[in-house]
Formats: C-alpha cells, sequence, structure tokens
C-alpha cells in the first residue's frame, strides 16, 4: 500500500464482512495485525454498526455542541486530570505527548498552554466505572442524551470485542478471548468532538492547533468522523511526514494504542503512531477571504483494559520480538501518569 499524501485512502482496509463466518476469521485478522503492523491505522468497513446508527450518533453530537455555553455547563468535566468525563469547553484539554519526568516540570504546562486547541468534547463511560463517574446534563436540557450516550458506549463496545479477538488471532495468542478477558468494557471511553470553523492561518502560523500531534493511551481506538478531513497519521516510514487518513463513508478507524504497543512488545511490532487534526486537504471546505475551515465532528472511542491488568509483554509476541522493552506496568496507572498534563489541576 503506498503512503503518499493523497486524498485517496492510504491506511489499509479491512474488511469485517464475513467475520460471523468462522472460515473468513482468519484471513481477517491477519489482514488486521499487518495493517497494525503496518501503520498502526486501519480503515475497517462492515464493522457492524450501520450508517442510520452512525448518522444517529453524528446527530446527537450537533444537537448536543449546538447548546449554549451556559447549557454546555451544566455538565462540566470536573477540574483536573483524574476525572475525565463531561464537558470540556475550546481550550480546556490541552493534547500534548509530553509525559514522565517532563511532565513534573512546572515550566512545560505552561508553555504547552501557549497553543490553544480549538475544539470543544464530552466524554461519556460506563455508569459501572466508580473510579470515572459520568457527569450529565439535566435531562431536560437535552432529552434523550444519556440514554443515546450510553447504548452508543455499549454498542461500540460490541465492534471492539470483535476487533480484540481478530488481533488475539492474529497474534496467535493462547486462546482468542486473552484480551476480551481483560476488557470488560468498563473503562473505555466514548469522546464527542467538534471543532468549531477557524482561520486557516491560526492553524498554518500555529498559533492555535485543532489536535496536536499524540499518541493514544490505551488498548485500541476507534474513531469515526464526518466528511471534513483533516486527521493525519505519522509515516511510519519517515518520521516527522503525515499521511491523510481520508474519511471511509461509513467506515471506522481503528489505531493502536500505547498499551497495546508495549503488550506486543515494541514500536517495531504493533505501532501505537502519531496522529494529529489539522486543516483539511481539500479546497471547497475553507470560505471566504480569511479561508475559514469548516467546522468537523469526530467521535472516538478509546478501549482501555480493567485497571489492575498488568501490561507487559506478551508471550507469542517474545517470539517474534525478543526480550521484553518496556517494564510491566498497571493499565489504571498508567493512564494516571499519561492523564497528568492534559487538564490544569
Ligand atoms: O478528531 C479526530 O479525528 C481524532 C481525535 C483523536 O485523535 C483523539 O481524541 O485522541
Ligand atoms: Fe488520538
Amino acid at each position: 500500500m503506498p503512503l503518499s499524501n493523497q486524498t485517496e485512502p492510504n491506511i489499509p482496509i479491512v474488511d469485517f464482512k464475513h467475520w460471523d463466518e468462522r472460515h473468513g476469521r482468519q484471513q481477517i485478522a491477519q489482514s488486521l495485525v499487518d495493517g497494525c503492523r503496518d501503520v498502526g491505522f486501519v480503515n475497517i468497513i462492515n464493522h457492524g454498526i450501520s450508517e442510520a446508527e452512525i448518522q444517529e450518533a453524528f446527530d446527537w453530537t450537533k444537537r448536543l455542541f449546538d447548546l449554549t455555553h451556559e447549557e454546555k455547563m451544566r455538565a462540566p468535566h470536573p477540574p483536573g486530570p483524574d476525572v475525565h468525563r463531561g464537558y470540556s469547553y475550546p481550550g480546556l484539554e490541552k493534547v500534548s505527548q509530553v509525559y514522565g519526568v517532563d511532565a513534573d516540570r512546572e515550566h512545560v504546562g505552561k508553555a504547552l498552554r501557549e497553543v490553544k486547541d480549538c475544539k470543544e468534547s464530552y466524554e461519556i463511560g460506563s455508569e459501572d466505572n466508580s473510579f470515572m463517574p459520568n457527569v450529565w446534563l439535566p435531562e431536560d436540557v437535552l432529552p434523550g442524551f444519556r440514554d443515546f450516550g450510553l447504548s452508543f458506549y455499549w454498542k461500540c463496545n460490541t465492534v471492539a470485542q470483535k476487533i480484540l479477538t481478530a488481533l488475539a488471532t492474529g497474534l496467535q495468542l493462547d486462546s482468542a478471548d486473552t484480551l476480551t478477558q481483560v476488557h470488560s468494557g468498563d473503562y473505555n471511553q466514548l469522546r464527542l468532538l467538534h471543532y468549531p470553523p477557524i482561520k486557516a492561518e491560526e492553524l498554518e502560523k500555529q498559533t492555535s492547533a485543532r489536535m496536536p500531534a499524540h499518541s493514544d493511551w490505551g488498548s485500541i481506538t476507534l474513531l469515526f468522523q464526518d466528511d471534513c478531513g483533516g486527521l493525519q497519521v505519522e509515516d511510519p516510514r519517515e518520521k516527522g511526514r503525515f499521511i491523510d487518513a481520508t474519511p471511509i463513508k461509513n467506515g471506522l478507524i481503528m489505531n493502536v494504542g500505547d498499551m497495546l504497543m508495549r503488550w506486543s512488545n515494541a514500536v517495531d511490532y504493533l505501532k501505537s503512531t502519531l496522529h494529529r487534526v489539522t486543516l483539511p486537504p481539500l479546497s471547497d471546505r475553507f470560505e471566504g477571504k480569511d479561508r475559514l475551515t469548516r467546522e468537523r465532528y469526530s467521535i472516538p472511542y478509546f478501549l482501555t483494559p480493567d485497571m489492575n491488568t498488568v501490561v507487559q509483554c506478551m508471550e507469542a509476541c517474545k517470539r517474534l520480538t525478543g526480550a521484553p522493552k518496556y517494564e510491566p506496568v498497571k493499565a489504571g496507572e498508567y493512564l494516571q501518569m499519561r492523564a497528568k498534563l492534559q487538564y490544569e489541576a
């Protein structure tokens, strides 16, 4: 698959259409693992969420962000990075790739915040996650939103379980259930995202960002995006060069997160690839003399292993990659470490 900066899809496509016919499984599983190994990102089609369900999710997302600021602030994101739920207004969250000891330096957080992320988001989790209780809007502000949020959360988890089974199969782990066994679904995060229109120049001059380059922290991420464009993925063959992740109608993009990379033992096996959201590549996405960029909506779903799961190199991967390259880490502790700079305490 050529990796060029074109508007054609340039990320491998994996078709799950025949997943339920058992004989089709091995081949799907293998192409999924190949894509995760090559780019770290794959497009998945026939994943099991219908066109109508995807449309409904985008309709709710738009309805939510169309509310007034005061209405959205009735479900405010709690202060600090510990509970990632509810509504974050533009600029509140700062996405970055700084973590570990660097995150402890006070000036780092300040410097990062000089370039504002121009997006707003709403985070939803499982009602059974006692570490991060949901922050809901009062029902009369957006009737039906809570029911939609929970129902879509669990719909995405059904798809995610299928993908985890395919990954375990393609990786030839001891059992096809090895990954699903440590993903109850209660620690995932459904995120509704809105990038308002912005002058192209602000992104070009980097005085503002839509979403700066980062890797995801969990095991895998599923992403639905509208047709605006602007998501880019680092070319695995050339550091610093980004390729367009062109939206595919009704498809979803799946990418490997840091924990799955650590499980597989290395950047040279399953890749947790840097990605970012910037200007859309198509000229008809801009308007007027300020080249105002069309607004964009996206819906990522982050999968996280159960909090006490120890993430360490899996035996089947060791055979290919050699000695473990990362210290074992508990899923909950890794998440806390990565979240540190995202929200000011
Ligand atoms: O909006 C997008 O397309 C990507 C979002 C993303 O990468 C994230 O929220 O981690
Ligand atoms: Fe991401």
